[in-house]
């Protein structure tokens, strides 16, 4: 089995003439949290999106777990373990926290909305979504309706219908975008005990997020990868502190001098 899990090679996205991401190599190893990064506009998103062949690259390849993905869509790695969050994750705000992820479950199961599975089959779904209720701490939420949950148990709700998916590898748009501090410390907790067994990719404004999580760092400018190692690396790069200092710097911190970037 190979170290590297995730490849991209030569990645780009042009938008009628604009390249947004371009030439990106990206290796991403097993059992690792890998962080995307980089000041606004630096193609985080897109390159996210074309990860998760939610975008088709203008040029390029993608493999993963050795295999070429680069012509699948997005269901398709998904069974093959390779999933995003809020994909086919996405929270119904008028279920309950629990009826959230037994629906995930079911999905995962390959029973779209099947209603004639056994009691056995459908108390496994119970006790499978309860485990995961517990792994993301919201035991004592899930008779809640999704949509009345406070912000920051949302998203500890969409990692778990996330991991109902049984992911090889995840990866998180964000996952603590909008968060005040004790949630995003919560997440952080979470997305490492997660992690456990899994590879992590995630996209992360907040440079806090990233110093405690991940292991290996990717920075990307203007599309093109601008520095990767790991946090102290990176962040001592002269080359990503003028990125992210020639940037607007009322908006976007240097990873070093506060920590966090503006979300943009
Ligand atoms: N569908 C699109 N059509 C045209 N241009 C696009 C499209 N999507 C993204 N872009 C452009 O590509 C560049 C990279 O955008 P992207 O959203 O990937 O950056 P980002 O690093 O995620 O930014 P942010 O931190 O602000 O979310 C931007 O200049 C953006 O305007």
């Amino acid at each position: 089995m190979s170290d590297t899990i995730l490849k991209a090679e030569g990645l780009t996205k042009e938008f009628r003439g604009f390249v947004a991401v371009k030439d990106v190599n990206l290796a991403i190893r097993r059992g690792s949290i890998h962080g995307l990064i980089g000041p606004n506009g630096a193609g985080k998103t897109t390159c996210f999106n074309l990860l998760t062949k939610f975008l088709i690259p203008t040029r390029g390849t993608i493999t993963y777990d050795g295999r070429d993905i680069t012509s699948l869509k997005p269901a398709e790695v998904a069974r093959l373990g390779l999933v995003r969050s809020f994909q086919i994750s996405a929270v119904f705000p008028h279920l309950t926290v629990l009826e959230n992820v037994k629906l995930a479950l079911q999905r995962q199961r390959g029973g779209s909305f099947d209603f004639w599975r056994s009691d056995s089959v459908l108390r496994e779904y119970d006790t499978r979504a309860r485990e995961l209720l517990a792994d993301v701490a919201l035991t004592e939420y899930e008779r809640v309706q999704a949509g009345q949950l406070p912000y920051g148990r949302k998203r500890a709700l969409e990692i778990a219908t996330t991991l109902a998916l049984d992911p090889v590898m995840m990866l998180l748009d964000e996952p603590t975008a909008g968060m005040t501090h004790e949630d995003v410390d919560r997440i952080v907790a979470l997305v490492k005990r997660v992690s456990a067994g899994r590879t992590v990719l995630l996209v992360e404004h907040n440079l806090k997020v990233v110093e405690g999580l991940c292991d290996e760092i990717t920075v990307l400018a203007r599309g093109e990868v601008l520095a990767q190692g790991n946090y102290a690396t990176v962040s001592r790069n002269p080359d990503v502190q003028a990125a992210y200092l020639g940037t607007d710097p009322a908006s976007v911190g240097a990873p070093t001098a506060t920590g966090e970037a503006a979300h943009g």
